[in-house]
């Protein structure tokens, strides 16, 4: 009873190709939002909002104009891509996701298409072009965010209410379609384009048009993957289109939030990524970070390990400040998490759901017949409750990062119990199952 759609998700199930194979194994990625925003960091005339800090020209309502000058203090002296990239490598993410342009308009790259570009900054350099280098150089994947809304452009709209709005979207369509193409032709490296600024009626009433920006964009860069968010059917449908296929090659709904690992299950049936903010709700570099709550390190790992043990990607946001350095904050995060990822990073790398059921102790990710047990909360029984799947037996059990045997005991049909280490890594810590599928003979509690 599935209606026809002109628009609608060109493919049922999840992409199977090496490229996104790459994209779902890479699994760990770092978000970067930087651009003019950063410069007022959140405060305007005098007054601090807290609020959103790449929205600070919504919340203070600035001109379009009046905001683009800040152009002319655009001159990050302290950049330097190269130790961007060393940073990211430390960290242990495999790719990196680049405000091209944000909701403001400001480009990266030096577009040809807009004045407010990099290149009539005093900066002048090609931010983007040296950035997407040092990544790859340094093996890191790199995508792109774009912002299909563009607060700068005179023939953006919000809706579609007349000939003459019609007329302007229609050009407005056509400045977007050429700034892709020149992303994808000036930067070939490109692994995704991750859409953001699609969620008006504008938009909604021109789904052909988000249909046939994936396809020109796979047309140019072979393999890309692009995410939900760009995409509306013919009905104005976005994501999931009228008859509930995932449009796009993964869902991109997941932003500073995740899915419940008993209640949500669903997700594991497609590709999906989520992204989070360190603070409650900043992207944009913001000057005051005491005005919400700041994620501890191992509160941003739990949430990576949540995503993976639901077969998602979780990228971590950093704001850049005006300088082209980045706060203390976000280099001691970076660090604490590399160097857990540097002893443990197997069980997320390459890693996806097991199917098994959640315990309290913390998460499963499974590789192959491999399955890791990633704990975060050591209970006081000192043993950690593990139920099997129907069919499937513990052949043996080992600490990852320590390569010591942990004993388990069959305490039932498909339970055992799996003894904490003996000295408290003082860390979370992953312990590795390897697994069997049961022959009848073994079952000894028939
Ligand atoms: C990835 C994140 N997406 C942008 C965003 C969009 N929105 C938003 C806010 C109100 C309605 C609809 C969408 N809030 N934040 C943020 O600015 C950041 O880029």
């Amino acid at each position: 009873q599935e209606i026809p759609l002109k628009y609608g998700a060109d493919r049922l199930g999840k992409r199977s190709d090496a490229a996104m194979q790459k994209f779902r194994d890479n699994r760990l990625g770092a978000f970067i939002h930087w651009g003019l925003y950063a410069i007022p960091g959140g405060e305007w005339n005098g007054k601090v909002y807290n609020g959103a800090a790449e929205w600070l020209k919504s919340w203070a309502k600035v001109p379009s104009d009046e905001w683009m000058k800040l152009m002319d203090q655009w001159n990050p002296q302290n950049f330097d891509a190269r130790a961007w990239a060393k940073m990211a490598r430390q960290m242990g993410v495999k790719y990196v996701k680049i405000t091209t342009k944000h909701h403001e308009g400001f480009c990266l790259w030096p577009s040809k298409y807009t004045k407010y570009t990099v290149t009539n900054t005093p900066y002048k350099r090609d931010i983007l072009g040296e950035l997407v280098k040092a990544y790859n150089d340094e093996g890191i994947d790199v995508h792109f965010y774009f912002s299909v809304m563009d607060w700068s452009h005179p023939d953006y709209r919000y809706d579609i209410k007349s000939k003459e709005d019609e007329e302007a979207f229609s050009r407005f369509l056509e400045f977007t379609d050429n700034q892709l193409k020149e992303l994808a032709t000036r930067y070939p490296t490109v692994k995704d384009f991750w859409f953001d600024g699609t969620w008006d009626a504008s938009i909604k009433k021109n789904g052909w048009w988000t249909a046939h920006v994936e396809k020109m964009l796979k047309d140019l860069v072979p393999g890309v993957t692009i995410n939900s968010r760009l995409r509306a059917d013919d009905y104005g449908k976005r994501h999931f289109d009228s008859n509930g296929h995932l449009m796009g090659d993964y869902e991109s709904g997941y932003e500073r939030r995740l899915p419940d690992p008993v209640k949500d299950l669903k997700v594991t049936r497609w590709d999906w990524e989520a992204c989070m903010t360190v603070p409650e709700n900043q992207w944009g570099y913001h000057k005051d970070w005491t005005l919400s709550y700041v994620k501890t390190p191992l509160e941003v790992l739990e949430r990576i390990v949540h995503a993976v043990s639901m077969g998602g990607n979780m990228v971590v946001n950093f704001g850049p400040q005006p300088d082209g350095d980045f706060r203390p904050e976000e280099k001691q995060l970076a660090e604490s998490i590399g160097r857990w990822m540097k002893k443990y990073g197997e069980c997320i790398y390459g890693c996806d759901y097991s199917g098994w059921e959640k315990q309290a102790w913390g998460y499963y990710t499974r590789k192959g017949k491999d399955v890791y047990m990633v704990v975060f909360n050591p209970p006081y029984s000192k043993h950690l409750v593990v139920k099997t799947p129907v069919g499937t037996e513990i052949v043996k059990a080992v600490t990852v990062n320590g390569g010591k045997d942990v004993k388990i005991t069959e305490t039932a049909r498909n339970e055992y119990n799996v003894d904490m280490p003996d000295k408290d890594p003082g860390e979370p810590f992953v312990i590795k199952l390897e697994t069997k599928e049961k022959t009848s003979e073994t079952d000894k509690y028939r």
